[in-house]
């Protein structure tokens, strides 16, 4: 089944349009990296695909239901959960506190999520365990380092059980001990959520590469070309779009 589905979709802040054209259909289970250049429109697609930005023209879909006009807090609740390329949660509050609240936001039953009172249960002990972090369940957030903190991010996105997690950058900042063990997170994830559909937007090409199904490459706004990973990679328009940028050297 189509997971998400974007139709002829265009953006623009007010100029020109910064997407344009966009179709995109994305089955359920799928991973796929979203790539190109500084200022190509991965961003601006990824807020469509979350309803953050409603597109100028065009339609999208989740799981055949259309969402044009759905927003950002209608299609959480519909089963899209997304991170941030600089992680968003409370430093003074655990990790635990922390998944606490992502959950209870999500479910919209927490009236003041400043002052939390804890009452875990199985999602948040699952969310935990998928991202590695169950020993520093009680710590405080603020301690944790740069991956631990990505995993945390993660782990909240997972408390409010999505059908399509939207990861923005999620190597970003990270030092190079880092990578490979959020990289080995999300391979962990797929393989343990086989119906978990995953878009990823990212400039390092180890991450796209050991996760990705299909490549979408965008350029100007549009999209240039899709497909697999390596042939993504060995076409001769991705050397052109990258001409001048590392990805070469990233890929290899
Ligand atoms: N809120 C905004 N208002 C006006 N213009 C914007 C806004 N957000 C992005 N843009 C412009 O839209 C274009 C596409 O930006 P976008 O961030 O989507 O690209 P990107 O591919 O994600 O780039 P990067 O890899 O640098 O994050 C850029 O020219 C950018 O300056």
């Amino acid at each position: 089944m189509t997971a998400l589905e974007l139709v002829n979709v265009y953006k623009n802040y007010g100029g020109p349009p910064v997407v344009q054209d966009v179709s995109l259909s994305i089955e359920e289970g799928e991973t796929v990296a979203i790539i190109g250049p500084n200022g190509a429109g991965k961003t601006t697609l990824f807020g469509v695909m979350a309803g953050e930005h409603r597109a100028t023209k065009g339609t999208l879909s989740f799981f055949g239901r259309d969402a044009t006009r759905a927003g950002a807090k209608r299609l959480a609740h519909r089963g899209v959960a997304r991170t941030f390329q600089v992680a968003r949660y409370f430093l003074e509050k655990t990790v635990e506190q922390n998944l606490v609240i992502a959950r209870d936001a999500h479910r919209s039953r927490y009236r003041n999520p400043v002052s939390p009172t804890p009452r875990p249960e199985q999602s948040i002990t699952d969310a935990l365990e998928a991202v590695g972090l169950e020993e520093r369940r009680h710590q405080s957030s603020s301690t944790l380092s740069h991956g631990d903190r990505k995993s945390l991010e993660i782990a909240m996105a997972l408390t409010q059980e999505p059908a399509v997690l939207l990861l923005d950058e999620p190597t970003a900042g990270m030092g190079a001990e880092d990578i490979p063990r959020t990289i080995r997170l999300l391979q962990g994830l797929k393989e343990s959520r086989g119906d978990l559909t995953i878009v990823i937007t990212a400039h390092d090409m180890e991450v796209v590469f050991a996760l990705a199904d299909r490549v979408v490459l965008m350029a100007n706004g549009r999209i240039a070309l899709q497909g697999e990973p390596a042939a993504v990679r060995d076409d001769p328009m991705t050397r052109e779009i990258y001409l001048g940028n590392s990805f070469e050297a990233d890929a290899s």
